[in-house]
């Protein structure tokens, strides 16, 4: 288990990181991402905790013991980074066998271990191949397998897939997911799309400024973001207020059923948290003012009297037509609860 208190880093006289406290492996989690904004720290936490990067303050600590003074060799992390960064001018086998040969494994546990870890990685046949060879996916898979094969105590991942283009983003970020689970090694995974986070990750933790804001099961994260700041990165784009009284929340789109005690709250709305219908003979919520037809539905941009909102529809509707507003109880966030 993972455990940073009070962390500080800092580049010159500028701090990045500062007092940040995090505990990463409890109950059961293997994947944990670290999500948040280009330029928050993210790569600069990790670093730390591999022992890449000189802290100014705090402490962090694995399984009980402070990892001050252990150099980053010592740590027993695997790390795999954006581009790889593979060794050149060697072979895939010769890459994955790098770790071991430096912890003196024999050659033949080297041998099985490589086959082992190219099996894994779903590249069976590919030890000889020169990693120049290798495509962008292919090149992470075996930084990947290098990472594994001397069976880290936990793995950082950072943006290991931002490289790639968005289909093989998806498909490989689901494979990793698989392969560490397999190898049932403890993981970080930094990204900056909640969309990844949630297909790899049963635990995110949200970054920003430096400062860890929320740490949650997506589930959770989707539900009940920590505040505005939050709810608005991971994908909300209305927020409404709303009074509570006995599981009812009113609102200016009408009422919904909704789990949070009874008083003032503010609720997120992603698109599918609002389904737009014709108005027909009703008086409408808004008038439609843009039309998108997305891979999961169509989507709406609606005039409302609460101002622009982002809805799904299953119905015909136009640019210019009058709509109404009904809010998804299930898809509704409560922030800041
Ligand atoms: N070696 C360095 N020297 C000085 N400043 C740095 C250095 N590395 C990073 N920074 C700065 O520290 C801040 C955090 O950078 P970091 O790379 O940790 O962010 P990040 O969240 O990983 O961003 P991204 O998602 O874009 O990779 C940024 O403002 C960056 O410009």
């Amino acid at each position: 288990m993972l455990q940073i208190d009070g962390l500080g880093v800092r580049y010159g006289a500028t701090p990045v990181i500062e007092d940040l406290t995090w505990t990463v492996g409890t109950s059961g989690s293997v994947l944990t991402a670290l999500l948040g904004p280009s330029g928050c720290g993210k790569s600069t936490l990790i670093r730390a905790v591999a022992g890449l990067e000189p802290i100014s303050g705090g402490r962090i600590r694995f399984d009980g013991t402070d990892l001050a003074g252990v150099p980053a060799h010592r740590r027993d992390f695997g790390v795999v980074f954006q581009d790889g960064q593979l060794f050149g001018g060697r072979t895939v086998s010769s890459n994955i066998a790098y770790g071991l040969k430096m912890r003196r494994w024999s050659r033949p546990a080297i041998r099985a271990r490589v086959d082992e870890m190219l099996e894994l990685v779903r590249l069976p046949g590919y030890a000889e191949r020169r990693v120049e060879e290798l495509s962008g996916g292919e090149a992470q898979r075996v930084a990947l397998a290098r990472a594994l094969a001397p069976r880290p105590r936990l793995l950082l991942l950072d943006e290991p897939l931002a490289a790639l283009d968005r289909l093989l983003r998806e498909r490989l970020a689901i494979e990793i997911t698989e392969i560490v689970r397999a190898a049932d090694t403890p993981t970080i995974m930094v990204t900056h799309d909640h969309t990844e986070a949630a297909l790899m990750a049963d635990t995110i933790s949200v970054m920003r400024e430096g400062a860890l804001v929320q740490t949650e099961a997506p589930e959770q994260l989707w539900l009940r973001p920590a505040d505005e700041w939050t709810a608005r990165f991971i994908g909300v784009t209305t927020v409404l207020d709303a009074e509570v009284a006995d599981g009812r929340a009113a609102t200016a789109l009408g009422e919904t059923t909704i789990e949070a005690p009874d008083g003032h709250v503010r609720l997120g709305l992603r698109p599918e948290s609002v389904r737009a219908t014709p108005a027909g003979d009703h008086t409408s919520d808004g008038v439609v003012v843009s039309v998108a037809d997305l891979p999961s539905g169509r989507r709406v941009r609606v005039t409302a009297d609460v101002g622009d909102v982002e809805a799904v529809t299953s119905d015909a509707v136009a640019i210019g037509e009058h709509v109404l507003l009904n809010l998804v109880p299930e898809r509704v966030a409560v922030i800041g609860r």
